[in-house]
């Protein structure tokens, strides 16, 4: 028997329901019986792929806000500090835009390395003042992250796989957008969801025939040891 190799997951277009928002309950019994390392690699803030493995009832291996932030389950790292993105996040509020997320902002309350921004706002004048800081946007599909060009959701997969001992020449990718591509980078076979973005689809091994989660559950049953 094969044992089941190790996992790095995305959330959002990759957990998500076909019709594209909110966790597909379907994940959870599949990742609760995996039998290997999940790592969760997400652009959210910290406590949601916390909570996402707490309540799944999986060991918390995290990369969040993409890459800033790495949970070993040992250690946290924090590979950028979210002063430069406030600063952008500022100046673009000062231009008469704002972040989207009303007034207490529960989508950035707990960040420490970048800023996101609601997907329905003006994305060129946030490119402009990032770029003036040296920053950049990302575009997830659910929204735009201001953030430290240098952290990336691969290095922090690589940093879990050091402390835990993940064999990452064993491991399988699932993702739908460019903030995906690195960890793409750093496993043995990588797998773009159908909805995913043409960054993901270009550096993904293969593209899934099916959706979001639907997408996800087959492969996982596709790859898990008999
Ligand atoms: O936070 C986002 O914008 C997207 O999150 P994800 O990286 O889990 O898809
Ligand atoms: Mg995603």
């Amino acid at each position: 028997m094969t044992a089941d190799p190790p996992l790095v997951l995305d959330i959002d277009g990759t957990l998500t329901r076909p019709e594209g928002w909110g966790i597909d309950p379907r994940i959870f019994d599949p990742l609760l019986e995996w039998d290997a390392p999940i790592v969760i690699a997400t652009g959210k803030a910290f406590p949601y792929p916390v909570a996402l493995c707490h309540f799944a009832g999986i060991p918390e291996l995290v990369v969040a806000e993409n890459g800033g932030v790495v949970y070993t389950g040992d250690d946290v790292f924090f590979t950028a500090d979210r002063e430069a993105a406030e600063a952008v996040a500022r100046e673009y509020k000062a231009a008469g835009y704002g972040l989207g997320w009303g007034p207490e902002d529960t989508v950035n309350r707990w960040r420490e390395t970048e800023i996101a921004v609601q997907y329905d706002q003006p994305v060129e004048p946030l490119r402009a003042i990032a770029t003036d800081y040296g920053l950049e946007v990302v575009d997830t599909g659910y929204a735009y992250h201001v953030k430290d060009a240098a952290p990336n959701k691969g290095d922090g997969v690589r940093t879990i796989a050091e402390h835990t001992n993940i064999d990452l020449g064993e491991a399988v990718a699932v993702g739908d957008s460019e903030n995906d591509v690195s960890t793409f980078e750093v496993v043995d076979r990588s797998f773009a969801v159908a909805n995913a973005d043409a960054a993901a689809r270009a550096a993904a091994d293969e593209v899934l025939a099916d959706a979001h989660a639907d997408g996800t559950l087959a492969l996982l049953e596709r790859i898990r040891s008999a």
